[in-house]
């Protein structure tokens, strides 16, 4: 039987060091998140936080360092446990990861489909309920293609949970999305961790979604934790680095209201008509 998880921590990550060729990327990095927290992952671009959250989720090996998840260490797992793992996390990626040959359903029953042996009646009983959960109620027999973006990182969210996982991986949630659909995906965030008790870990660029959504967050800088902290702590850190990064949001808007624009709302700002679905 697979261990739980020690007592208060879901992830522990110990001295990780990694490497791409003869090139560090990340250095020495420390990081625990406790059960039911929500941890978010932010820093510049370039600092490391995809090949984190890729060390998290099992997909890279450390070049020393240890990292536990849910009380396993990943590097002691065999396949079997790995899979078991598996069913226990949630992973939402960023641009959704749905098939899009398949339906909104099927797209979200699929984990059911492929890990459990229930019945199609009790998948089609579990489906509808996740739907129900991001408010995609009745929406199950679309494809990818027929929904906003707003709606597809709702489903990526659905079929992430579909299994009530102990853990919830979030890339980039809200990335692409206008200001309104953003905070209204991490309202769903907020409401997940609430109503299942998940612990859930989030990488984002967004400092309006960080600071409304975290418990602790995790600054990265090159590579290295410059800061693991509560929201108030992180925004009343002297450190100047820190603050550069939480400045960064007025200086490009001051520098570019443009660039800045197509950043906020990714390619819907160059779609001819210019509308934004929710
Ligand atoms: N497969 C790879 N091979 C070599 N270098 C890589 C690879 N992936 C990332 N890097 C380098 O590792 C560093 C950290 O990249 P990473 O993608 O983790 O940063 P990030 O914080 O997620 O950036 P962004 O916010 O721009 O996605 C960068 O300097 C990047 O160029």
């Amino acid at each position: 039987m697979a261990p739980s998880p020690s007592d208060d921590t879901s992830i522990e990550v110990i001295g990780l060091n990694t490497h791409y060729g003869e090139r560090q990327i990340l250095h020495d990095v420390n990081l625990e998140v406790r059960r039911g927290e929500i941890m978010v992952i932010m820093g510049g671009s370039g600092s490391g936080k995809t090949t984190l959250l890729n060390h998290l989720l099992g997909l890279l090996s450390p070049s020393s360092g240890t990292v536990r998840v849910l009380g396993q260490d990943l590097a002691a797992l065999s396949p079997m446990e790995r899979q078991q793992l598996r069913t226990r996390t949630g992973v939402a990626f960023q641009s959704g990861a749905l098939f899009s040959s398949m339906t909104i359903g099927d797209n979200i029953s699929l984990p059911l489909r492929e890990h459990t042996d229930l019945d199609e009646t009790t998948i089609g009983i579990m489906t509808r309920l996740k739907l129900e959960v991001v408010s995609l109620a009745g929406f199950e027999d679309l494809k990818p293609a027929e929904l906003s973006g707003g709606m597809i990182k709702r489903a990526a969210l659905a079929r992430a949970i579909v299994m009530d996982p102990d853990l919830l991986f979030c890339d980039e949630p809200s990335a692409g999305l206008d200001p309104v659909v953003a905070s209204s995906i991490d309202d769903l965030i907020l409401r997940l961790r609430d109503a299942m008790g998940m612990s859930i870990v989030v990488v984002t660029h967004d400092l309006d979604s960080t600071f409304k959504i975290a418990d602790r967050i995790c600054v990265l800088d090159r590579g290295k934790v410059l800061a693991l902290d509560t929201v108030e702590a992180i925004r009343a850190s002297s450190d100047q680095r820190i603050q550069n990064l939480l400045n960064r949001r007025t200086e490009e808007a001051a520098l570019d209201p443009d660039a800045y624009l197509r950043r906020l709302l990714g390619d819907k700002a160059n779609q001819p008509n210019g509308t934004i679905r929710p």
